[in-house]
């Protein structure tokens, strides 16, 4: 089995409305990005520097004009569905009036038979703990609930890929974390997921990051090369003693941002760590 979903080799793309701009001045330029099955990747980028435009050109969205090469691996487009795609307004992604509606429609819509259904929706639901709201309607749902209900049809459906734009903007922390585990358990499940956002704090180790930059990608690596100050002869750290992140004007999560005041007073912490619970590994071994 094919193990690439999609290869972009330096496509440049403009939406509709856009197109008078010609590739130059494209909304996405010069694009080298390839998805293989099974992995995570977080799409970070700041506003208006073409991180929703991104997501529509992965999930195969028509656009005005696109130059390069574009590879789509045919299990995206089973059944002529396009990729699902989780948006920051909830409701954006929903079709049904109740969540059970919305995971039966959505079944139904990727040709699944009509007598597994009902089998497969509580299943999904229950998966995201909302089985026992599974009749109530969209709109009485939290912002949170509204999203992993939208989650909840891409684990109905087995998408091999699903893109998640700024899934966690509306939410709240504690709601962005269920969010942000079920995708984590559904991506453990085989699924490739592009998380995006701009919240650097939802980054862990080991992630492959791709910072956008004014319609170009600046960055696409592991996570811990994003915040390397030292340059190692491959190309990560461009400036000595200057991370990408703080090249491109990010702010680093907090265990960063100890780890290099660390380093600072001559304590330097290797492995570099991104997640709170790293840094307290690191600061466990000093004590
Ligand atoms: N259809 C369109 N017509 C004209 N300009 C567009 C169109 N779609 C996007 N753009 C422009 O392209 C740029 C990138 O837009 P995009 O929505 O992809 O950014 P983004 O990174 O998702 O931003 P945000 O974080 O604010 O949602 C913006 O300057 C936007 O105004």
């Amino acid at each position: 089995m094919d193990s690439i979903l999609i290869r972009l080799s330096d496509v440049s793309a403009s939406p509709f409305g856009a197109e008078d701009n010609g590739t130059q001045n494209a909304v996405l330029r010069q694009i080298r990005l390839t998805i293989a099955r099974g992995e995570w990747i977080t799409v970070i980028g700041r506003n208006g520097s073409g991180k929703s435009t991104l997501a529509k050109l992965l999930s195969g969205a028509k656009f005005a004009l696109v130059e390069g090469e574009a590879y789509r691996h045919g299990d995206l487009h089973r059944q002529g569905l396009s990729v699902p795609v989780v948006m920051q307004q909830p409701e954006a992604s929903m079709i049904g009036v109740t969540p059970w509606e919305d995971i039966v429609l959505m079944l139904e819509q990727n040709g699944v038979r009509g007598e597994v259904i009902p089998e497969a929706a509580a299943a999904a639901l229950r998966q995201v703990g909302l089985y026992a709201r599974r009749h109530q309607p969209v709109q009485s749902l939290s912002g949170g609930q509204k999203q992993l209900t939208a989650i909840a049809g891409c684990t109905a459906v087995s998408a091999p890929l699903l893109i998640l734009d700024e899934p966690t903007a509306m939410l709240d922390p504690e709601a962005s974390e269920l969010v942000m585990e079920q995708v984590r358990s559904l991506n453990r499940a085989g699924a490739a997921v592009v998380w995006i956002t701009q919240r650097l704090a939802e980054l862990r180790e080991g992630d492959r990051v791709v910072a956008i930059d004014r319609s170009e990608v600046r960055f696409d690596g592991k996570a811990e090369r994003f915040f390397e100050r030292e340059g190692d002869g491959q190309g990560a750290c461009v400036q000595e003693g200057t991370s990408m992140c703080e090249l491109l004007g990010f702010d680093p999560p907090y265990a960063v941002e100890t780890a290099w005041e660390l380093e600072r007073l001559g304590f330097p912490v290797r492995p570099l760590p991104i997640r709170p619970e790293s840094l307290a590994k690191v600061v466990m071994r000093y004590a």
